[in-house]
């Protein structure tokens, strides 16, 4: 259809009774508008924020400024961290992101996500604040980094929330699934900002770059401000026409357009979905067919990839390549945030094309293995002859092992985890896996400087044996959700599908029928095949597209704790409460 060519269809796009006889109009959609672009890169700001605090840390601990005001002095006149020191000033920020986290959706339900983005964002301020003007009290340091982590924890749950409920259809999954990579930018900035301050003198060593984390808070906490309310919010809040003015903004088109259209309708009908699917309680959950196992798979794989001990190298890099012998280990800090941040790509191809399971057995398998080396040649080769020989080797399979991280366990799992839970308890599943995330990474965070004080580089070996055991778990337990609807991968828990053959499962005719009604499968959603699910649905539950799980079809009530009559021979939703034949 021409551009700007004024159309009469008599009815809605999707013929709603209500819009009989509206005017609407088909023109040209643009892929990306300024509006869109400028809400985009503003709310980006959190994942960097993320990736920034993250990556930071690493180098303070190595700068003499930092050390001279928080660390111990040693009686040979230098500095040192006891364990508990550097484990709380590392592990503070992770306990205050899960605290952050958990806290993050109720408010935003409340106040809508525009304000509580922009006030999640000043909390921050506030934390580097406190950082920055600590002179030499590490209890100032340590409060910063936890109030620094609440607000890093509630933008992990809410940016990506908003960027999946704000953004334009044709650039929606690809944004949301860059969240991971502006993480990834945070760190690699961080590592170099730190190099570039390192030989400054004075507390500007590490004052500038927290100085400079202003820059991203600051910017989010007063550019949201100018933002509008995520539709999906607004039409939740009744307030439909505030919905449609502004998805016709970002799409740069008129409100009247057949596709805003087309998506007011679908909020209308996703809502509708959601109020009758009902929310399970946290302890109901537990209840739903198979949900046990699912629970299990999503704890372990979230607890996995922290495991896998990528956060070894982003928390205490600087410190253990000085350990090598490197000259300067801020560089090889560099290198490793640059694997990481590049290696994020292929990762997004990856998926697509070999599917979960290849790739998170591959990649736990080939971590497994980049650890084994790692840590064979410190614990054994490494000596004051062989400081630079061995150096660099370690470093090599660092970045291997980064690589391996970076294009599969790192941005997989949060996908990967979502799509195991169905929507009514999506929310609370996502919930304890993202905590579960944030508690392990503490772990990591405290506990490290203990082990390798007491074992070295053997600690990685630690790593290389959980590397193996997620191999293994994975290999035995998780289905194959590549390019199957949420129905499928419900069906196919439900019904005990063996996981190592899921890849090639085709339903019997009976449960095909059952899993997408008579017509047969739904076609898939704007842009061909279905992706797996982002970090959006994995903190909120909220699905950025219209899931076909929530079309009303008939089929959905077996699996997914619905309402209606489960069909016979299928397990029923076993929600106590909630009857099984309306
Ligand atoms: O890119 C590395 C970063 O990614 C995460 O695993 C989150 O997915 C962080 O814990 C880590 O610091």
């Amino acid at each position: 259809m021409a551009d700007h060519e004024r159309i009469e269809v008599g009815k809605s796009a999707n013929g709603s009774p209500h819009d009989v006889d509206k005017a609407l109009v088909d023109n040209h959609m643009p892929v990306i508008t300024f509006r869109a672009f400028i809400m985009c890169a503003l709310v980006s700001m959190g994942g960097i924020m993320f990736g920034y605090d993250c990556g930071s840390i690493a180098g303070y601990l190595q700068m003499p400024d930092f050390q001279s005001r928080f660390a111990n002095r040693t009686p040979s006149g230098g500095y040192e961290w006891p364990p508990a020191l550097s484990g709380i000033l590392v592990g503070g920020w992770p306990i205050g992101a899960c605290i952050g986290a958990l806290a993050a959706a109720k408010p935003a339900d409340t106040y809508g996500r525009k304000w509580c983005i922009s006030g999640w964002a000043g909390v921050h301020v506030v934390g580097t604040l406190i950082q920055i003007t600590a002179m030499s009290s590490v209890g100032q340091m340590i409060a910063g980094r936890v109030i620094c982590g609440i607000g890093v924890g509630a933008l992990s749950v809410l940016v990506p929330m908003y960027m999946g409920e704000s953004s334009p259809t044709l650039i929606r999954g690809a944004l949301v699934s860059a969240y991971q990579l502006f993480v990834t930018l945070g760190i690699l900035l961080s590592n170099l900002i730190n190099f570039g301050t390192s030989n400054v003198s004075g507390s500007a060593q590490w004052r500038i770059t927290a100085g400079i984390g202003f820059l991203w808070s600051g910017t989010l906490a007063f550019g949201m401000i100018f933002m509008k309310e995520s539709p999906r919010y607004a039409y939740r809040k009744g307030r439909a026409e505030e919905a449609r003015q502004t998805m016709a903004v970002l799409h740069g088109v008129p409100p009247n357009h057949v596709v805003i259209e087309s998506q007011t309708h679908e909020l209308g009908l996703a809502l509708a979905e959601e109020e009758r699917a009902g929310k399970a309680s946290f302890f109901e959950t537990f209840k739903l067919p198979r949900m046990r196992y699912r629970v299990f798979l999503g704890v372990f794989l979230h607890a996995g990839q922290q495991f896998t001990g990528a956060n070894y190298f982003f928390y205490y890099g600087t410190t253990v390549f000085r350990a090598t012998g490197i000259s300067n280990s801020f560089v090889t800090q560099i290198i490793l945030g640059a694997v990481n941040c590049i290696m994020t790509f292929p990762g997004l191809w990856m998926v697509e094309h070999l599917g979960r399971r290849v790739c998170l057995v591959g990649g736990a398998l080939w971590m497994g293995m980049c650890f084994l080396v790692f840590s064979s040649l410190g614990a054994f080769r490494l000596n004051p002859d062989t400081a630079t020989s061995v150096g660099g080797a370690m470093i090599a399979f660092a970045c291997l092992f980064i690589s391996g991280f970076a294009s599969t366990w790192g941005p997989l799992v949060w996908g990967v985890s979502s799509e195991l839970f169905p929507t009514p308890v999506r929310a609370n599943c996502s919930s304890l896996v993202t905590a579960v995330n944030w508690t392990c990474n503490f772990l990591i965070g405290f506990f490290t400087p203990y082990i390798t004080n007491a074992v070295g580089f053997s600690y990685g070996y630690v790593f290389a044996g959980c590397c193996i055991v997620e191999a293994v778990v994975v290999y035995s337990c998780l289905i194959e959700s590549h390019d199957r609807t949420l129905e499928e991968i419900d069906a196919m828990y439900v019904h005990h599908v063996n996981p190592i053959t899921s890849a090639k499962w085709t339903p019997p005719p009976h449960l095909a029928e059952e899993i997408h009604g008579p017509e047969g499968p739904p076609p898939p959603p704007e842009g061909g095949r279905r992706k797996s699910l982002s970090a959006v649905e994995v903190a909120t539950g909220a699905t950025p597209f219209r899931l076909y799980s929530m079309a009303p079809t008939r089929r959905e009530s077996h699996t997914m704790a619905g309402r209606t009559r489960a069909p016979s021979g299928l397990p029923k939703s076993g929600l106590p409460g909630i009857p099984d034949s309306v």
